[in-house]
C-alpha cells in the first residue's frame, strides 16, 4: 500500500505530473523502475481514492451511496474530536475485536492472511532496495560508457522486473480480501448491536447520533479500507525507513541529517495548515448523508407529495441541503488549496535538494554519478517515510472524521438508557445553553424505570398488568399518565380511550418497553403452551415487550410491510425456516388469507409470478391499499397468534364490515385484545373501556364496562 502514493514526491520524477525534470534525469530510469514495481493499483491508491481517480484527502467530498436517514435535525450534534489520544483510542476499541476477540476459525484465517500482507510488504520494500542498487549500477554503465555493462545491466533490469511483479500483485489481492472479510465482519458485528436491545429503535430520534446507516455501511467499509490501507503504509515506511538510511547513511552521513530537519519541518507547517479539515471532514459526512436522506425520502413518500404539488419545496428543500454540503465542501477545498501549495512547494524541493547536497562529492570526483541516482532515489524513499503527514494530511484528516463517526456510535450502543436519553436531551437544540438547560434538568430524565416482570398466565388468566404507571416522555420533559393501573385476562377485550394527545400510544409504547421512562411495573404473563411459530414452547415474539418471553401482538396503525414474499409478510417476525410444516401450511396460511378478506390476493399473485402465490415478492407497501395492508397485518396476527393483541387503531382505514369482520376473527382464534382508537363502531366489540383524561395538569383514568357507557359520552371522550 501507499507505495505508490509515497512515490508521488520521489526523485527524478516531476513531483506533482511524474514527468521527469532536467534536475534529476539522472535518475529516471530508477523511478521508471519503480513505476513498474509499485503499480499504480496499489492499496494507497485505492484508499487514497483510486476509484475515484483522487487521493484519499479528497474521498469525504465525494457522495456516498448510502441509504442515510437523517436522525438529527438539529445540525451537527457530536463535533469533531480534535484531540489526537481519543481518536487513538477508539480507532484500537474499533480496529482491535476482529483481530483479537474472535477465535474462530475465520479469525484465524484472517490473522494469517495479515502476517502474508505484512510478508509481501516487506518483500515490496526488498524490490525497492534490489531496484535501488540495479539503477545504480545501470546508470554507473551509462556514465562510463560501458556498452556491454549498460545492455547487460538493461538484461538484468528487464529480467527482474516479471519476477516481482507477482509481490505487489498479491499484496494487493490479499490485502482486498481481507478488507473485504473484515467489513463483513464488523458490518455484522455492529448490526447485531445496533438491533441488540432494540437500539436501533432508541438512537431515531434521539438525536445523539446522525445517519446510523451511513456508519453501518460507508463507515465501516472507509474504516476497514484505511485502518489495513495505513497499517501496511506504516509497516513499509518502517522497513522502508530502515533499509534505506543505512544506504543514505553510508553515502554521506550529512545528507540524512539535512533530510530529518526538512522532514520535522514540513510536518510541522503541515499540521499547522491542514487542522481544520478534520471538522470540515466530519462535517462533511453528515451533511452529504443528509442530502441523500431527503432523497431517499422524497421517494418514500412520492404520492403524497405528488397529492400536494409540493415540487417547488422539495426542490427549495433539496437546494437548501444541497448548499449547505457544498459550502462545507468549498471550506475543504479552500484549506486543501492551502495545504496543497505547501506540499507542492515541499516535494519539488525534495528534487533539488539531495543533489545540491551530494554535487559537490561528485565534482570533487569522490563519488560516481550513479551514486548520485542512489542517493537521489534513497533520500526520496526516506523522505516520504517521515513526511507521512504532509504527504497524506488530507487522508489522515478524513480517516480521524470516519473514527471519530464511528467511534460515537459504537459508544452509543453501549451506552446506557439513561445517558443516551442525556445526551439527546443535550443535543437537542444543539449548543451550551440546551446543553446547560439540560444539564440542570438532568434529575427528571433520571427519575426512574418502568420495571417489567414476566411470568406465566395465573389461575385467574391475568395476560398483562400495568400497576402504578407514571409515564413519561423518553426525555423526561412531560408527564402523560399518573399513577395508571389496567389489567387484562383471558378473553378480555379493552378499548382505551381519550383525546387525541392524551398519551394513549405511549401507554402502549411503554407496555412494549420502547418507553420506559417514569415508574410502575408492567407485568406480562404468558401461556404454557407451545408458541404457535416455534413450537418448543417458549414465546414466539420479540415485537413484544422489553423482555424476550412475552406472548403479546402489536399492530400499529401503519403496518409494517416486509421486504419478501406474501409468505413473509405473514410469518413476520419469524422466517420460512422456523414455520413448522404442520401449523403453517400453504392451506393454512391461505385459509388465514382468505378469513381477513385477501383470498384475492393470493390470485392475483399467482396470476402474476405463475407459481404458488405464497412466494411472490412485490413492493407490499407500495403496491396494496391501507386498507389491504392492514388486513394484511391482521392476517399476521392470527397466523402467530398471540394470547394478546394490542392493536392501536389498526382498523382505521378499513370499512365497517370489514372491521367487525377482523375483530370477530380475534374471538374466533382465541385472542384477547386491547385496542386504542377514536372510531364510535370500536364501542361494540369490546367489553371494557379505559378511559384517560388530562386536565388542567391532573391526569386520571376510568374504568367502565362498555355496556354502561352511552354512545354520546363515548364521543364526546375519545
Ligand atoms: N418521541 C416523543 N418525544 C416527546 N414527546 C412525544 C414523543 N412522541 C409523542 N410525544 C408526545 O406525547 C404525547 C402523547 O402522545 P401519544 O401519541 O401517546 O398520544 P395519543 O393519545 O396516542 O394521540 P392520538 O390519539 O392523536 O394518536 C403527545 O403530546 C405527543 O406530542
Amino acid at each position: 500500500m501507499g507505495a505508490d502514493l509515497r512515490r508521488r514526491p520521489g526523485a527524478g520524477r516531476d513531483a506533482t505530473r511524474g514527468t521527469s525534470t532536467a534536475s534529476s534525469r539522472a535518475p529516471r530510469g530508477v523511478a521508471a523502475s519503480r513505476v513498474k514495481a509499485r503499480p499504480s493499483g496499489s492499496r494507497a491508491d485505492r484508499i487514497l481514492g483510486r476509484r475515484t481517480g483522487r487521493p484519499l484527502g479528497r474521498r469525504p467530498f465525494t457522495t456516498r451511496a448510502s441509504g442515510a436517514r437523517e436522525e438529527g435535525v438539529h445540525g451537527i450534534q457530536e463535533a469533531a474530536s480534535a484531540d489526537v489520544s481519543v481518536i487513538y483510542k477508539r480507532f484500537i476499541k474499533l480496529a482491535s475485536p476482529y483481530w483479537t476477540k474472535e477465535k474462530n476459525e475465520d479469525a484465524r484465517q484472517a490473522q494469517i492472511m495479515l502476517a502474508g500482507v505484512f510478508a509481501l510488504t516487506l518483500g515490496c520494500t526488498g524490490v525497492s532496495v534490489l531496484f535501488n542498487f540495479l539503477g545504480r549500477d545501470f546508470y554507473n554503465a551509462l556514465a562510463e560508457k560501458n556498452v556491454d555493462g549498460f545492455w547487460h545491466q538493461m538484461q538484468v533490469y528487464l529480467a527482474t522486473i516479471p519476477c516481482v511483479i507477482p509481490v505487489f500483485v498479491f499484496r494487493d489481492f490479499f490485502s482486498s480480501k481481507l478488507q473485504l472479510q473484515w467489513r463483513k465482519w464488523m458490518t455484522q458485528n455492529l448490526t447485531r448491536e445496533y438491533f441488540d436491545g432494540r437500539r436501533y429503535y432508541q438512537l431515531q430520534g434521539e438525536g445523539v447520533v446522525d445517519n446510523p446507516d451511513q456508519r453501518l455501511s460507508a463507515d465501516v467499509n472507509a474504516f476497514t479500507d484505511t485502518a489495513l490501507g495505513f497499517s501496511l503504509t506504516i509497516l513499509n515506511c518502517v522497513v522502508d525507513l530502515v533499509s534505506f538510511s543505512n544506504i543514505l547513511y553510508s553515502i554521506y552521513p550529512p545528507l540524512f541529517g539535512v533530510l530529518i530537519v526538512y522532514a520535522i519541518g514540513g510536518t510541522v507547517i503541515s499540521l499547522q495548515i491542514g487542522k481544520p479539515l478534520v471538522e470540515i471532514n466530519f462535517k462533511q459526512e453528515k451533511t452529504e448523508a443528509d442530502f441523500r436522506y431527503s432523497l431517499i425520502r422524497i421517494r418514500d413518500n412520492a404520492e403524497s407529495i405528488a397529492f400536494f404539488r409540493g415540487e417547488r419545496k422539495e426542490v427549495e428543500m433539496l437546494d437548501s441541503r444541497l448548499q449547505v454540503a457544498l459550502d462545507n465542501a468549498l471550506r475543504g477545498i479552500l484549506k486543501s488549496r492551502d495545504l496543497s501549495f505547501f506540499q507542492s512547494f515541499y516535494k519539488y524541493i525534495i528534487q533539488l535538494l539531495p543533489a545540491a547536497v551530494i554535487a559537490p562529492l561528485f565534482f570533487r570526483g569522490e563519488i560516481e554519478f550513479g551514486v548520485i541516482n542512489q542517493s537521489a532515489s534513497a533520500f526520496s524513499h526516506i523522505l516520504t517515510d517521515v513526511s507521512l503527514v504532509v504527504f497524506q494530511f488530507e487522508s489522515l484528516a478524513g480517516f480521524s472524521a470516519t473514527i471519530d463517526r464511528l467511534g460515537q456510535f459504537v459508544e452509543a450502543l453501549e451506552a446506557k438508557d439513561e445517558e443516551l436519553v442525556e445526551a439527546a436531551r443535550a443535543n437537542v437544540g444543539g449548543g451550551a445553553e440546551a446543553k446547560m438547560k439540560a444539564e440542570a434538568e438532568a434529575p427528571v430524565a433520571k427519575k426512574g424505570s418502568i420495571r417489567y416482570e414476566t411470568g406465566e398466565v395465573s389461575a385467574e388468566g391475568d395476560i398483562l398488568s400495568v400497576e402504578d404507571l407514571s409515564l413519561r416522555t423518553p426525555d423526561g420533559e412531560s408527564k402523560l399518565t399518573e399513577h395508571l393501573n389496567l389489567s387484562v385476562q383471558r378473553g378480555d377485550s379493552l378499548l382505551v380511550i381519550g383525546r387525541s394527545g392524551v398519551g394513549k400510544t405511549s401507554v402502549l409504547r411503554a407496555i412494549a418497553g420502547l418507553w420506559n421512562v417514569g415508574e410502575g411495573t408492567v407485568r406480562n404473563f404468558h401461556s404454557k403452551a407451545p408458541s404457535p411459530v416455534n413450537g418448543n414452547g417458549s414465546s414466539a415474539n420479540p415485537e413484544s415487550n422489553g423482555g424476550e418471553d412475552y406472548d403479546i401482538f402489536f399492530l400499529p396503525q401503519r403496518p409494517y410491510m416486509v421486504l419478501g414474499t406474501l409468505r413473509d409478510q405473514l410469518l413476520y417476525p419469524f422466517d420460512s425456516l422456523e414455520a413448522t410444516p404442520s401449523r403453517h401450511s400453504d392451506d393454512f396460511l391461505s385459509e388465514v388469507l382468505n378469513h381477513v378478506l385477501l383470498g384475492d390476493l393470493l390470485e392475483r399473485c399467482e396470476a402474476e409470478t405463475g407459481s404458488c402465490g405464497l412466494d411472490a415478492n412485490m413492493d407490499w407497501s407500495s403496491c396494496l391499499s391501507l386498507g389491504e395492508q392492514q388486513r394484511l397485518a391482521f392476517a399476521r396476527l392470527l397466523v402467530n397468534r398471540p394470547n394478546l393483541a394490542i392493536l392501536d387503531e389498526s382498523t382505521s382505514a378499513l370499512d365497517v364490515q370489514s372491521e367487525e369482520r377482523m375483530y370477530s376473527l380475534l374471538g374466533t382464534f382465541g385472542i384477547s385484545y386491547l385496542s386504542v382508537g377514536h372510531r364510535p363502531t370500536l364501542l361494540k366489540y369490546h367489553k371494557k373501556v379505559l378511559q384517560l383524561k388530562r386536565e388542567a395538569g391532573e391526569y386520571s383514568a376510568a374504568l367502565m364496562e362498555a355496556s354502561e357507557m352511552d354512545m354520546e359520552t363515548y364521543l364526546l371522550s375519545s
